[in-house]
């Protein structure tokens, strides 16, 4: 699957995280939970240098718990701290005051030291398209709607959104991109809806997620679609799902087109139940390699 990328775009939102860095204390990198590598930037930590950051793994209520586990542990282990949300109904948020405080906490007790007044922790969310950066800001912004005013000394008007009384985050999160050439990171993107419909070839993401569930969550295809087995060439299996679910043409032959919709549909509307896409196990022998 060839899905096109932009180098325009992709430099210009890399100079607008670039200019907002200095505005804040801590990155807020937001990923999808159900793709915690595969749904980051691949120049991230160029883009933000060392400036402090909180991986936050959104949609935790999409991904398969245990994996969330281990994904937390892998970037932890790696010295980033992480941390699993669910933006849409404002689950795990209070993780992300903590993480943030406990993160922060030698510059503020060096900034007391200097006899400097303690001040709320900045931070800005970045993260790559549909990861779910609006919501968490809508999410944190309605705990409590005060904004406070532009920032002083800052040409470029800011709005900051207060959290609690402990964090201001920038009103306007700042735009990554995915690695698009990889065609299973574009797989992966695609069954979860990061990519739009329009640019997919949905019989081939059909064909990528049958093989994915095959290999990961065999009984969850087979209870779903009431087969017994999966086929040795998984076009058989496709088709076995085609009758099943009676996506026939006029001829009374299996409608791939549509079959694949409703197996793409499924996996999305979690009928297939929470599925993570990246496993940490395939993910480090590809770093080892
Ligand atoms: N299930 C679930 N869905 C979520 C969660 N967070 C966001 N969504 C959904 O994910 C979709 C994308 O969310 P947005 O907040 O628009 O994502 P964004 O990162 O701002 O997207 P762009 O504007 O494209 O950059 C929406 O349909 C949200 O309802 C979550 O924690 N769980």
């Amino acid at each position: 699957m060839t899905i096109q990328w932009f180098p325009g775009h992709m430099a210009k939102a890399r100079r607008e995280v670039t200019e907002k860095l200095k505005l804040v204390d801590i990155i807020f990198e937001l990923v999808d939970a159900r793709l915690p590598l595969s749904s980051r930037n691949p120049m991230i930590d160029q883009v933000i240098q060392q400036k402090p950051r909180l991986i936050i793994l959104n949609k935790m209520d999409m991904a398969d718990d245990a994996e969330t586990k281990k994904w937390i542990r892998y970037f932890e282990d790696q010295g980033t701290r992480a941390v699993a949300i669910n933006s849409l109904e404002g689950k795990g948020l209070q993780l992300v005051t903590k993480a943030s405080k406990e993160i922060l906490a030698e510059k503020w007790d060096r900034m007391i030291a200097k006899g400097i007044k303690p001040r709320a922790i900045r931070a800005m969310i970045v993260g790559i398209p549909n990861v779910g950066k609006s919501t968490l800001i809508n999410r944190l912004s309605k705990k409590s709607l005060a904004k406070t005013g532009n920032m002083p000394g800052v040409t470029k008007a800011q709005q900051w959104i207060k959290v609690g009384k402990e964090i201001e985050l920038l009103d306007t999160p700042g735009i990554l991109w995915p690695k698009f050439e990889d065609p299973e990171i574009g797989f992966k993107l695609a069954v979860t809806g990061a990519i739009k419909d329009s640019v997919i070839q949905m019989q081939e993401l059909a064909v990528y997620s049958l093989n994915f569930l095959e290999q990961r969550y065999p009984e969850r295809l087979l209870e779903r679609y009431g087969i017994e087995q999966v086929d040795e060439e998984i076009v058989e299996t496709f088709d076995k799902i085609g009758k099943r679910r009676r996506c026939l043409t006029n001829d009374g032959e299996v409608d791939y087109e549509m079959t694949a919709e409703i197996i793409v549909r499924d996996i999305r509307n979690q009928h297939l139940g929470k599925i993570t896409f990246d496993y940490k196990d395939e993910m480090i022998t590809e770093d080892e390699a």
